[in-house]
């Protein structure tokens, strides 16, 4: 079965909001789809509604709505609070709706003991819970609290919306919560809900409908961004991480793109480990960088216990800009792979790659299709489905995250293909991959490998849109750095 989590669900949600969806619409088919589920198993009688004041609740409004206006059914609904602390606009819509839907009791709760006071329960056939859903911090407060306790104890059959109230989809054991009999999840299946100590909680799990934009899950799009680690008040310097760019040597440009890459996605700190040759140029570029000198004119084996120091102060390493294709290079390159946590390669540390078969590092590749089939030993097939399934299997066999390049970018962990269709034709010119091989490499010092690529190439397409606006076909990679940080606060 195919399983997300809570989280990737708010990021789905939110690519439909960029998409052009109305959140209404999503809540619409939420709520349409509980009603429809209710009504094949309960063809007449009293129907309780237990909302909460986020979307969870507003979920449950539409979903009385829908109900009340069949035959056979009492409605009733109570809200945890007063309407004037709802925090959502569709969900205060939604439940302003009700006055005009033939719901037979609408109360809006002031504190515990008028809740539990309340006369309404002992004749419901069916409880909703819309007590708190996949926005729960912490565990459940006052009322929400107090509405778990009387739903557990009332006896009666008990269906969840979303996800039981009170299960945090972010902890680690299950704690107070309610004991449903069937949970109505929306869109896809959560992985949160299939644990093993959590199925006594959600009863028997359906999965809901609610009509998703297939490219809301495909293609990289705001949620996917929002879903990322961000600096918080209180980080220290180091926290929003600290990469090592391994390149340069016959080439100096290439690990300044990525270097300034980069730091203007948010690294703290960026080490440029370089040759010596180029060390000067390359500091001369910006004082914000840390240059790590390697003695001689290119990357060698030599160098390798000065890399193996450096990798402990570092939680990435991008290594293969402008490095050249030295065989003294290539061989440096796999013992650098085979010592380090985690590694974006790209550009001339992808000639003639053989990843080490022992590692424990996790690494992602972003080549263009011409690197993609040196590597794989396969040209890639004109047909994108195929193409598609093509990286997702290479990625798989290999362990690796695979970020190929094209006017649309595939994205793969061998699990998911993720895509992303941001840029313009502008880009095709020289040290783009660079500033991207950065922007991933800032991004995976502190995310998930799949989360860092897709972001990455949708973050280095968007600069490269606002850049093309200015400057048209005549854009340049130092263009597209300027608009990082535009693109970055945008989002
Ligand atoms: N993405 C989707 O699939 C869709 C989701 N829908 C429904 O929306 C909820 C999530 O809604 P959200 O507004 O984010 O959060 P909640 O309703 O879960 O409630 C948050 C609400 O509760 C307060 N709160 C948070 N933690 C606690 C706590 N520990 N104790 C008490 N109160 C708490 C907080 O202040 C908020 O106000 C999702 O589950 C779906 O049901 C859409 O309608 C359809 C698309
Ligand atoms: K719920």
């Amino acid at each position: 079965m195919d399983a997300i989590t809570f989280s990737r669900m708010k990021a789905i949600d939110a690519n439909c909001a960029y998409l052009g969806m109305d959140p209404l619409q999503l809540m619409e088919n939420a709520g349409a789809g509980i009603a429809r589920e209710i009504s094949s198993r309960l063809h007449s009688g009293t129907v309780l509604f237990i909302a909460g004041r986020g979307n969870n609740g507003g979920d449950a409004f539409v979903a009385a709505r829908h109900l009340a206006i069949e035959e056979g059914y009492r409605i009733k609904v109570l809200l945890l609070g007063h309407r004037s602390r709802i925090r959502t606009e569709e969900s205060l819509t939604n439940f302003g709706l009700l006055s005009n839907s033939g719901i037979s009791e609408i109360k809006e709760i002031s504190d515990s003991s008028e809740l539990r006071a309340y006369h309404g329960w002992s004749e419901a056939d069916i409880v909703v819970d819309a007590v708190l859903g996949s926005g729960i911090k912490g565990a459940p407060r006052e009322l929400e609290s107090t509405a778990i306790d009387l739903i557990n104890s009332g006896g009666k059959f008990v269906i969840s919306v979303d996800i039981p109230s009170g299960l945090d989809p972010g902890a680690s054991i299950p704690g107070k919560c309610v004991n449903a009999d069937l949970t109505l999840t929306f869109h896809k299946m959560k992985k949160e809900l299939l644990l093993p100590d959590v199925g006594q909680f959600t009863g028997e799990v359906k999965v809901i409908g609610i009509g998703v934009c297939r490219d809301a899950e495909s293609f990289a799009g705001k949620g996917d961004i929002m879903n990322l680690r961000r600096r918080s008040q209180t980080s220290h310097k180091g926290d929003s991480g600290r990469v090592l760019v391994i390149g340069g040597g016959p080439y100096y440009g290439a690990p300044v793109f990525t270097s300034m890459a980069a730091l203007r996605a948010g690294a703290d700190i960026v080490t440029l480990a370089v040759p010596e040759s180029i060390a000067d140029t390359v500091a001369s570029f910006s004082p914000d960088f840390i240059i790590s000198r390697l003695p001689g004119t290119f990357l060698k084996p030599d160098h390798v216990p000065r890399i193996r120091e450096l990798l402990e102060s570092h939680d990435v390493v991008v290594i293969g800009p402008g490095l050249g294709r030295e065989r003294m290079t290539r061989e440096a390159i796999a013992r650098i792979l085979a010592i380090c946590k985690r590694a974006v390669i790209d550009a001339d540390g992808l000639y003639n790659l053989s990843l080490p078969a022992e590692r424990n590092g996790e690494f992602i590749i972003t080549p263009h299709p011409a690197e993609y089939a040196r590597l794989a030993g396969d040209r890639l097939p004109g047909d994108f489905e195929k193409r598609k399934d093509i990286v997702c299997a290479f990625s798989k066999e290999k362990h690796i995250v695979t970020l190929l390049k094209g006017s649309i970018d595939i994205v793969s962990d061998g699990k998911e293909v993720r895509l992303n269709r941001t840029g313009n034709a502008g880009m095709t010119v020289g040290g783009t991959g660079d500033v991207l091989a950065g922007i991933v490499g800032a991004l995976f010092a502190v995310n998930d490998a799949i989360d860092a690529a897709t972001c990455g190439c949708f973050i280095n397409g968007m600069a490269g849109d606002f850049a093309f606006e200015q400057r048209g076909r005549g854009l340049l990679a130092s263009d597209i750095l300027e608009k990082i940080t535009d693109v970055m606060k945008g989002l």
